[in-house]
């Protein structure tokens, strides 16, 4: 039997850097996992592609998906909805290859109590004023929804003592070199290699 894969899940507040520093990550072509794409209701923002930034869909569409268990999680945030299909993770998981979800933190806390194994980081911004900074010169947010998402880092941060990991995003190459060494750590826990070195044994 194959061994799980480890789940990721990366949050922070809306415009800490998460997207940046996964896909740095995923670029780097180091670590072999797989990303989750969220579903969600908000509107597509120009640049951004259906089935590769999220999947685009309906408020009808996203609660029938809710009404069917077809969600890992799913919240409500600024007004539109976000969630993590949960069969892609499943599959996933089950043939080994490690996922990597970047989701906000109510969404967190579900998976949390539904796959309490998963490793949970939480990309804290070097403060405030840079924070509304970053979100406001991505330039994708009209201010009324950068103020609405700057009341909600407030309420985010607090959530940081329910993580594993706390990694300042001072600079992208800083925050992703410590991602890396997270996951290689968890990767060498001992309950994950005493368990290979189970299957090894039976298979002799
Ligand atoms: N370490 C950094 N230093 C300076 N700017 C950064 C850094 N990391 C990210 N940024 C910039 O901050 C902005 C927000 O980044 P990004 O979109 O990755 O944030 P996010 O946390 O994924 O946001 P959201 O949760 O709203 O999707 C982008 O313009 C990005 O280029
Ligand atoms: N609970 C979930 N949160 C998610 C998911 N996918 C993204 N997000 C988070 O939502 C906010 C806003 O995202 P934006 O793309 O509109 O800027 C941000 O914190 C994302 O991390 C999800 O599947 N579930």
């Amino acid at each position: 039997m194959t061994e799980r894969g480890i789940l990721i899940v990366l949050s922070g507040p809306s415009g800490v850097g998460k997207g940046t520093v996964r896909k740095a990550i995923f670029d780097s072509g180091e670590m072999d996992f797989a990303y989750s794409i969220s579903m969600t209701t908000r509107k597509m923002r120009a640049g951004e592609k259906d089935g590769v930034d999220y999947f685009f869909r309906s408020k009808e569409e996203f609660e029938a998906l809710i009404e069917s268990g077809g969600l890992l999680e799913y919240a409500q945030y600024v007004d539109n909805y976000y969630g993590t299909p949960l069969k892609y993770v499943e599959d996933t998981l089950n043939s080994g290859q490690d996922v990597f979800l970047e989701i906000e933190v109510n969404g967190a806390m579900q998976v949390r109590s539904k796959m309490p194994e998963g490793v949970f980081i939480f990309l804290t911004p070097p403060d405030i004023k840079e924070l509304k900074s970053r979100i406001m010169h991505r330039g994708t947010d009209e201010m009324a929804v950068v103020e609405k998402r700057l009341e909600k880092a407030v309420e985010e941060i607090k959530m940081m003592r329910y993580y594993d990991y706390a990694v300042e995003n001072d600079k992208v190459e800083n925050a992703v070199n410590k991602i890396k060494h997270i996951i290689e750590s968890e990767h060498l826990k001992v309950p994950r290699v005493v368990n290979q070195y189970r299957k090894i044994i039976e298979e002799m």
